[in-house]
């Protein structure tokens, strides 16, 4: 099978190669292009713009930072839409909000062509191992051609149904995770503060009814403010503010989220949105 792959960022590398590595033929595109050198060395051919990837290609996959870049890719010359036609696929995989996703798909449904949205959830780590959880919706044809890709790329998909879905169950998800990340922060630099051995808090919560693997992974560096980036900030802030944008309009309080944000901005501010998430800790603690 052969696939374009758009956006060579931290998760797009991982996947890409993933699927390298399992046989697909893949060409690749990212706005920087030299990013596309290491794959090229892996056996993928290079696109010189995103449009040259679709003429390509049957099915283009785009893994891109936010709704900004995911339109831009799409709508700004040389993007997909230049050679999108009938009996081609396109699946973002982007997290970005439903209207974005719905934009993407009223344009590629025009040109005849069909259309996925894919967020995953999981991170670099995942990633590189072919674990992402991916939840998918759109187009349920397209969703089963592309089964054998996301089978190498994730331990599970999920179909959701119509466009949004996907996107709407991302932003649900990462907003539990901001907020799990910012009050576990809270509790770190609590213990810290009031005289108690941090390694000691891990200990305890790792053993009791709110265990997670994140805690457990990010623990042990974040004690030693270590934030090195898997999942940067930038982008758990942008998640954040769309999953608020989300309940703005359905008139869902979210009180905790609300708070969790300003602290992500805080940090964005502090210069901290390329290290990782966890770095809200850092921020708490200044
Ligand atoms: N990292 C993670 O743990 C996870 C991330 N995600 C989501 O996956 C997506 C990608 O994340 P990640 O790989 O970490 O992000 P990175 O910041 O590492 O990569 C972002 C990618 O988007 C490209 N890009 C940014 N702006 C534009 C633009 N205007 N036009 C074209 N390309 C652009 C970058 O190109 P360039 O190299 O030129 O800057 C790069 O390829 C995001 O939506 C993120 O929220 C989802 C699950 C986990
Ligand atoms: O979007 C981030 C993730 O870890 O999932």
């Amino acid at each position: 099978m052969e696939v374009g792959f758009l956006g060579l960022g931290i998760m797009g590398k991982a996947m890409a190669i993933n699927l390298l590595r399992s046989g697909f033929k893949v060409t690749v595109w990212n706005r920087t292009l030299s990013k596309c050198d290491d794959l090229a060395e892996l056996g993928a051919s290079i696109g010189t713009t995103p449009s040259a990837v679709i003429k390509k290609c049957k099915y283009t996959i785009a893994m891109l930072s936010d709704p900004e870049a995911a339109l831009s890719v799409v709508f700004d010359k040389d993007g997909v839409l230049e050679q999108i036609s009938n009996g081609k696929g396109y699946i973002d995989m982007s997290t970005v909000d439903d209207e974005t996703s719905t934009k993407i798909f009223m344009a590629i449904s025009k040109k005849g062509a069909s259309f996925l949205e894919a967020p995953v959830s999981g991170s670099k780590k995942p990633a590189e191992n072919g674990q992402l959880v991916i939840l998918a919706a759109g187009d349920q044809e397209l969703y089963n051609e592309m089964v054998p890709a996301f089978d190498v790329l994730g331990k599970k998909s999920f179909f959701l149904g119509e466009v949004g879905n996907g996107a709407k169950m991302k932003l649900v998800v990462n907003m539990i995770m901001g907020s799990m990340m910012h009050a576990f922060s809270e509790g770190l630099v609590l213990a810290g503060e009031s005289g108690l051995d941090q390694q000691t808090l891990l200990d305890v919560l790792d053993l009791g009814a709110i265990a997670n693997p994140m805690f457990r992974m990010k623990g042990p560096a974040m004690i030693q403010q270590s934030y090195p980036p898997a999942f940067p900030l930038k982008h758990q802030q942008k998640d954040m503010r769309l999953a608020l944008a989300l309940s703005d309009e359905i008139h869902v309080p979210m009180p905790v989220a609300a708070a969790a944000n300003e602290t992500f901005k805080k940090a964005r501010r502090l210069d901290m949105g390329d290290l990782d998430f966890s770095a809200v800790h850092k921020a708490i603690n200044q």
